[in-house]
């Protein structure tokens, strides 16, 4: 997807956000949201339901128009987006599913085929190209998505609680799916999730969202080099981190702030 958003020349800076506040008719503004990311950062949002986590990714995505502040990304950036169910063309094969956005882009058509086929075999599933999303698990048909934000190779991915769907099993492998896929390109990350657990594994800073105003009201580091060992879990670094998160999203929840 090509970015609408104003550039910036800096070289450490995948995206960011100053002041930025949304309007939504029949409600208080949401924000001022002020966050950046920099390039091949992995940062988790989390927040209550309805905080304004998706609001937040689609600012960064340039899908939002701000009624304030600025949005600034990368220079000749483009974007990868994993939506929450994998929202794929129900009557076309996975290999079709992953070549659209390159079709959009223009690539010609062999090239584009090759660079979708290249993209599943990425995530495990090159064997499967030719199986339309009725055909596949829930876990796999996320990872047709998932191939199919990575095929233009963004300089930014966001995800939109992508395996809040998916079963605890299925959501370990695809966070490992992830970090694999991570160290290879290094795009920078932005990952919404309901678990704590989950965002202070796979990402080196956890953001909580205010309840109520989406605004950014704590931002927390995930210790240790990406991508982390399953036993990490063990670690009590990574307990600290889960009850310092915990401890920022209860607060951010409390009605009586
Ligand atoms: N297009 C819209 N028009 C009006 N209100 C909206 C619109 N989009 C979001 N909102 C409102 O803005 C607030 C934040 O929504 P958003 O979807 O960003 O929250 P969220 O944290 O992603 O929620 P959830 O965890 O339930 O997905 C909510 O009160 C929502 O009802």
């Amino acid at each position: 997807m090509a970015s609408p958003l104003p550039a910036s020349h800096g070289s450490d800076l995948a995206v960011s956000l100053t002041g930025v506040t949304v309007s939504f008719r029949g409600r208080p503004p949401l924000g001022p949201y002020d966050l950046t990311v920099a390039r091949g950062e992995i940062v988790a949002v989390v927040g209550a339901s309805g905080a304004g986590k998706s609001t937040l990714l689609r600012l960064l995505a340039g899908l939002e128009t701000p009624s304030g502040g600025s949005v600034v990304r990368a220079s000749g950036g483009t974007t990868g987006f994993v939506f929450q169910s994998p929202t794929l063309m129900p009557w076309a094969d996975a290999l079709t599913n992953v070549t659209l956005p390159l079709d959009i882009a223009g690539v010609p058509r062999t090239e584009a085929r090759r660079r979708a086929s290249t993209a599943l075999q990425a995530v495990g599933l090159g064997d499967r190209l030719t199986a339309r999303p009725g055909q596949l698990s829930g876990g796999m048909a996320m990872r047709v998505s998932l191939a199919r934000a990575l095929v233009t190779d963004p300089d930014l991915l966001l995800l939109d609680e992508p395996f809040a769907a998916l079963d605890s099993i299925t959501r370990r492998t695809l966070i490992e799916d992830l970090h694999r896929l991570w160290t290879a390109r290094h795009p920078a990350m932005v990952f919404v999730t309901h678990d704590v657990e989950e965002a202070v594994y796979l990402a080196g800073r956890i953001v909580v969202l205010d309840s109520r105003t989406g605004r950014p009201v704590a931002d927390i580091p995930s210790p240790g080099p990406l991508p982390r060992p399953d036993r990490w879990r063990a670690d009590p670094a990574y307990r600290e981190a889960v009850e310092a998160v915990a401890a920022a999203l209860a607060s951010a929840m409390d009605p009586a702030r």
